[in-house]
């Protein structure tokens, strides 16, 4: 936590200079104006000279990962250790999961030479005597025809022996004899879909690691399964410290509301992850050291405490239990103190900073990389979009900044300071902005955000 007085207590280095971030907010506003009306969280300043990042010290440059690299590292974190082993979920449960096994059809679909119409079957050429019961989807096997007959047949019924073809019911006229008349060019089989003409029982119908989509959960209930078999969601265990973190109400008396406690859980849950608890440490450190130790969670999410203020306890504690720091501080803003140990032979824990924005990037950042990896899901396709106006950037690193999509075009939000979540909440995507900024009409990289993708319905379940 940055406690009180932290900033004023800091070396001389760190006292005077905004955060960037705050800082470049100020400015980033159309025409370049520095923005002075008190829509950001910062006081109105503009950024150092300086090519080193205000607020920070050499030896955190030095240490800290380059965005890219940290998310590598993070992906390749997960394959480092051994997968959990495949499960067996009924159907209504594999929306998301990744399949562990191909699915191979259990039967011929179709399962029987099915009419692809409502009409009649027909054996032979017309016209034809039309037989006096029909033949519905769902029920038994119909009677043989004969040549010259007809039958009554429905979309979906079973075909009767050698019919030679389906004439819809638009095709068709009975005349005054009762007989039945075709009114076009008949083909031998037309509108009957053949026993198998989709797959064979046992041909593969989609390989290992395909995503379980709803359209994949049709196809898997029609080849005759039940249940399938996946890599199970990776078990997260979300962690939130700070003592002056209320959970409901209206802040006041220098606490203010956790917002990162309603925010997370879902979007773990949208980046693949069972989200198994969320537990409010405060700060303490001892209860941090026990949380951890505890969880037997495949990613520990903290939130806060990840800098160097006296009630920060996230580095400590990582150092008493002996865990492997992976990545310490990523050039990225926001969100820099970000940060990826291993804390077991099967568990890492991400530490996202307190700043609710630093958070966001500290979870797509490093969270998503390793949720995906362990949910065996396939990396997103880099794309890019000009962006509809410049974007200043970090002189070293490189900035996330909330965007929406409109047409072909990317439009970067404002209120895009580490506080502040305004932004992000209107937004699509956020865009990678490299170290020196990006100018107008410049292709930018942008990471969608889960809900503009797939939907809340789909992605929150
Ligand atoms: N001396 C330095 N101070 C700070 C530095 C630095 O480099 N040197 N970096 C700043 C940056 S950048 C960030 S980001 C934060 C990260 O700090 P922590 O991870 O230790 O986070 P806290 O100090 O606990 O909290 C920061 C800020 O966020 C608020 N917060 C915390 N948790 C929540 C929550 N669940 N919901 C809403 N808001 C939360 C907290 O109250 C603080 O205002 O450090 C800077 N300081
Ligand atoms: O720049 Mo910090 O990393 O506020 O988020």
């Amino acid at each position: 936590m940055t406690a009180p007085g932290t900033r004023a207590e800091a070396p001389a280095e760190d006292t005077d200079d905004l955060d960037v971030e705050e800082a470049l907010a100020l400015v980033r506003e159309p025409h370049g104006e520095p923005r002075n009306d008190g829509t950001d969280d910062s006081p109105a300043r503009t950024p150092a000279a300086d090519p080193q990042a205000p607020g920070e010290r050499p030896a955190e440059r030095h240490r800290a990962t380059p965005w890219t690299r940290a998310r590598e590292t993070a992906a390749r974190a997960a394959r480092s250790r051994t997968r959990r082993a495949p499960v067996s979920v009924p159907l209504a449960d594999a929306l998301g999961l990744a399949l562990a096994a191909p699915l191979d059809a259990l039967t011929d679909l179709p399962s029987f030479d099915t009419s692809a119409m409502d009409g009649w079957a027909v054996a032979g050429p017309g016209p034809w005597q039309v037989r006096e019961e029909g033949v519905l989807a769902g029920h038994a096997q119909p009677e043989r025809l004969t040549d010259g007959e007809a039958v009554r047949i429905a979309t979906g019924a079973r075909i009767p022996a050698d019919t030679t073809a389906v004439l819809r019911t638009e095709h068709g006229r009975i005349d005054a004899q009762g007989r039945l008349h075709t009114t076009r060019e008949m083909l031998h089989g037309q509108d009957i879909r053949p026993r198998g003409q989709e797959c064979r029982n046992g041909d593969q119908l989609l390989p290992v690691g395909t995503l379980v989509t709803p359209a994949v959960l049709g196809l898997a209930a029609a080849a005759g399964y039940d249940t399938v078999t996946v890599v199970p969601r990776p078990r997260a265990e979300v962690l939130v410290l700070g003592d002056e973190l209320l959970t409901e109400g209206l802040p006041h008396d220098g606490l203010i509301r956790d917002a990162l406690g309603p925010m997370l859980p879902p979007w773990l849950r949208a980046l693949g992850a069972d989200v198994i608890a969320v537990r409010r440490i405060g700060d303490d450190a001892r209860a941090l050291h026990k949380a951890v130790t505890r969880s037997d969670a495949d990613l520990i999410v903290t939130t806060g405490g990840t800098a160097s203020g006296p009630v920060d306890h996230v580095h400590p504690v990582l150092d008493r239990v002996g865990a492997e720091l992976l990545v310490d501080g990523v050039k990225v803003r926001p969100g820099h103190p970000m940060l990826l140990a291993r804390t077991k032979d099967h568990q890492h824990l991400v530490g996202l900073p307190g700043n609710p924005l630093a958070a966001v990037s500290g979870l797509l950042t490093l969270a998503e990389p390793l949720l995906r990896t362990l949910a065996a899901h396939p990396a997103p396709e880099p794309y890019t979009l000009p962006l509809r106006e410049p974007v200043q950037g970090h002189p070293h690193d490189t900035r996330l900044v909330p965007v929406v999509l409109r047409g072909d075009h990317a439009v970067p939000l404002h209120y895009n300071g580490p506080a502040m979540l305004r932004g992000i909440a209107a937004a699509d995507a956020l865009a990678v902005v490299p170290p020196g900024g990006a100018r107008q009409g410049e292709e930018t990289e942008l990471l969608d955000l889960p809900w503009a993708t797939a939907g809340i319905g789909v992605c929150f379940t």
